[in-house]
């Protein structure tokens, strides 16, 4: 029925995406408005089991299950000090790709600016972190995880790499650790006390509501975006998964 005669053959991303907009509106048409469905929520559900991997992980569960071995936690929190320095000079590169690159009437630099000082404040954060719980940071070596995933980095720093695809790996980065920790916040949660401030840092609503406006950016960018970047921006966001899963088995087997 919403084949459109184009028989059997797989349409582009795009046209099949607006497809099945339509059709959901057709056939609620009289019954009740469906809310749009973006990019980012297609493939949220199209990935799920990866999406969930990477948020849902061990490392999370065993913090949320009290039950976390504070090695693994130091090992992590060493790990991710390099991580997030990495992470500085990427999400500058967003920045500059936003203002050259968008129209910018939606105030994406703003958004993105505030990430670019969070960071300042993040990495205060690992410093005072990690002299509480006595991890030397100049002595920190990466990890191979965290190896390739800062060079994942600093590859989308490329001018090469479009601003739609850029974004879309800083969404899903920080929205991975915004649901991560939010997690081990619920009512039910276990999380030892000494760690819920790590926890808040990442998983607190205003955290949350910053991430739904890298999400917001992400997908006003993909209804424009062509077939082509929306294919590498898919891409991408696997990617990022992989990464992140591999970014919390490293901290988790303490190797
Ligand atoms: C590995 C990783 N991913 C995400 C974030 C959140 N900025 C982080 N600090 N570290």
């Amino acid at each position: 029925m919403c084949d459109g005669g184009n028989q059997g053959k797989k349409p582009a991303f795009k046209t099949q995406f607006k497809k099945q907009q339509f059709c959901r509106n057709w056939l609620h048409t009289g019954i009740q408005m469906q809310a749009k469905i973006t990019v980012t929520e297609t493939w949220l559900r199209k990935h799920r089991h990866l999406y969930d991997g990477a948020t849902r992980h061990p490392f999370i569960r065993s913090i949320r299950d009290g039950n976390i071995d504070i090695s693994a936690f130091k090992t992590w929190l060493g790990q991710d000090y390099i991580f997030v320095r990495a992470f500085v000079p990427f999400v500058a590169s967003v920045l500059t790709k936003a203002y050259k690159g968008s129209d910018d009437g939606n105030g994406d630099v703003e958004v993105i600016l505030g990430g670019v000082a969070a960071l300042h404040d993040e990495i205060s954060w690992f410093k005072k972190e990690a002299f509480k719980w006595g991890v030397q940071l100049s002595s920190i070596v990466p990890q191979k995880a965290n190896q390739e995933y800062c060079r994942f980095l600093e590859s989308l720093i490329s001018p090469e790499v479009e601003y739609t695809v850029a974004a879309v790996a800083f969404w899903a980065i920080e929205t991975i650790y915004q649901e991560s920790f939010a997690h081990c916040l619920e009512d039910d949660s276990k999380t030892p006390p000494e760690l819920k401030e790590t926890c808040q840092r990442w998983g607190n609503e205003s955290f949350g509501e910053y991430c739904n406006s890298l999400r917001n950016i992400v997908d006003r960018q993909l209804e424009k975006a062509s077939d082509d970047v929306i294919t590498k921006a898919e891409a991408t966001l696997l990617r990022v998964l992989e990464h992140e899963v591999d970014f919390w088995n490293m901290s988790h087997r303490r190797t």
